[in-house]
């Protein structure tokens, strides 16, 4: 068998299609959504993340504000740009890029974005909603790369019902919240949530209908590991030495063996990194659609 393969790319260009007639109807109706991105510091990696969040938000017609910030902002100068972001009407949602430097208490800025702009679901009342399920219909932003997976899955009909769906990775972004995503009653699958210091993972593997690899661990799950038929979310990255052209390349967590015995797998990249960034303009068009009424 070789898996079938989750194409985050084209899915992600279709919903940025689908986006630029929505947004078309609230620029027409003199609503024009605006997402801004606040990044700190020199990291490759973030700058080309939010480089291109805004190359996206172009594409759908969507505004674009920029904030760069040294390495070395303190916490009260970066409190400060957050505070003008919740004032600035041209904003109607935003993201901090994370990670952010050390010094930087990182829970005190998600939780001082105004969580009706929070354009990446990260704050504390919306992930609060996600876990009091206050959010259906939807009210509220959801963190953008669990949304991306669940959207990815569907757009390629694979059923999640009754299915065994391990998670490896606890990050904030992805491991803790795609579990409260996908035991919700309409998807209704049953998440087992795994991480570094998880004695047993290989009998947990074993068992996985679906595994959504989000620990950040090159090749770290092995197609001897997997169960036959598997579907395969090969989340994190790392940046690792190619041994031919000593070149850093990107590299999922998941060994590219892997695909000869799974059903579906999405590739990294090409994968839920694209979807990530569209489930971002979702959010943000979402909430200038709820503030026009349309979306209720
Ligand atoms: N505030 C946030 N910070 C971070 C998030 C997030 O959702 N919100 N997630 C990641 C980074 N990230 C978005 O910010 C992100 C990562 C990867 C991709 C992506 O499209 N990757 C491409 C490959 C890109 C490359 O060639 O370098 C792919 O997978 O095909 C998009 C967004 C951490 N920080």
């Amino acid at each position: 068998m070789t898996a079938r393969i989750l194409d985050g790319r084209a899915t992600a260009t279709a919903i940025k299609s689908e986006l630029a007639d929505r947004v078309k109807v609230l620029t027409d109706r003199g609503r024009v959504p605006g997402l801004a991105t606040v990044l700190v510091g020199d990291d490759p990696a973030s700058h080309s993340y939010v480089t291109g969040k805004h190359r996206d938000c172009e594409q759908v017609g969507i505004s674009s504000i920029r904030k760069e910030l040294p390495a070395d902002v303190s916490q009260a100068d970066l409190e400060k740009v957050i505070d003008e972001l919740n004032e600035d009407p041209a904003c109607t949602g935003y993201i901090v890029q994370l990670p952010l430097p050390e010094h930087i208490n990182t829970n005190a800025i998600l939780e001082r974005v105004d969580p009706a702009k929070d354009a990446d679901g990260l704050h504390p009342t919306n992930l609060g909603r996600l876990v009091l399920n206050v959010n259906e219909p939807m009210t509220s932003p959801l963190p953008c790369t669990p949304a991306g997976i669940v959207e990815l899955l569907e757009r390629h009909g694979v059923e999640l019902k009754g299915k065994h769906v391990v998670v490896v990775g606890r990050g904030v972004t992805v491991g803790r919240p795609i579990g409260l995503l996908l035991t919700r009653r309409e998807i209704n699958a049953t998440v087992t949530l795994a991480h570094t210091g998880t004695q047993n993972l290989g009998e947990l593997l074993a068992q996985a209908d679906v595994v959504v690899a989000a620990a950040g661990r090159p090749h770290m799950i092995r197609a001897e590991q997997i169960k036959d038929g598997a579907v395969l979310l090969d989340v994190g990255v790392s940046r690792v030495e190619d041994p031919e052209t000593g070149k850093k390349k990107l590299t999922g967590d998941i060994d590219p063996a892997a695909a000869q015995k799974a059903s579906w797998l999405s590739p990294n990249p090409g994968g839920v990194g694209p979807m990530t960034r569209a489930m971002l303009l979702v959010n943000v068009v979402e909430s200038c659609e709820r503030a026009e009424g349309i979306l209720t």
